[in-house]
């Protein structure tokens, strides 16, 4: 999913709910095996019990400040930029 968009898009799987342990329909190495082929971590998350809650949020931080230095990497070797920049013409207000 993630290669379709073509863009970076922060992305993790969560399974709700736990801590409703005699309740599950997934199994554990299902939602692995989905976020591998989508390269991104699965996390097993309870909003009651507040388990995992943090991590998910910090992976997600983590991916949007590592999708912003890859795209001022980008931006930097772009050899049009550099010529882009001289062409801007600046308002000046007296
Ligand atoms: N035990 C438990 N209950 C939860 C958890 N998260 C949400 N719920 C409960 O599930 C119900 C539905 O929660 P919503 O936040 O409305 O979620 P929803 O996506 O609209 O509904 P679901 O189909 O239940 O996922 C509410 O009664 C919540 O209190 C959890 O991690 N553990």
């Amino acid at each position: 999913m993630p290669q379709e968009t073509g863009q970076r898009i922060p992305l993790v799987i969560v399974g709700n709910k736990s801590d409703l342990i005699d309740e599950r329909e997934i199994e554990t190495s299902e939602g692995e095996k989905l976020a591998a082929s989508w390269g991104c971590s699965y996390y097993e998350a309870s909003a009651r019990t507040s388990t995992n809650i943090t991590p998910i949020f910090e992976d997600i931080v983590r991916q949007l400040r590592r999708n912003d230095a890859l795209r001022r990497e980008e931006r930097e070797r772009d050899p049009a930029r550099k010529k882009r920049r001289h062409m801007v013409k600046k308002c000046v207000v007296l």
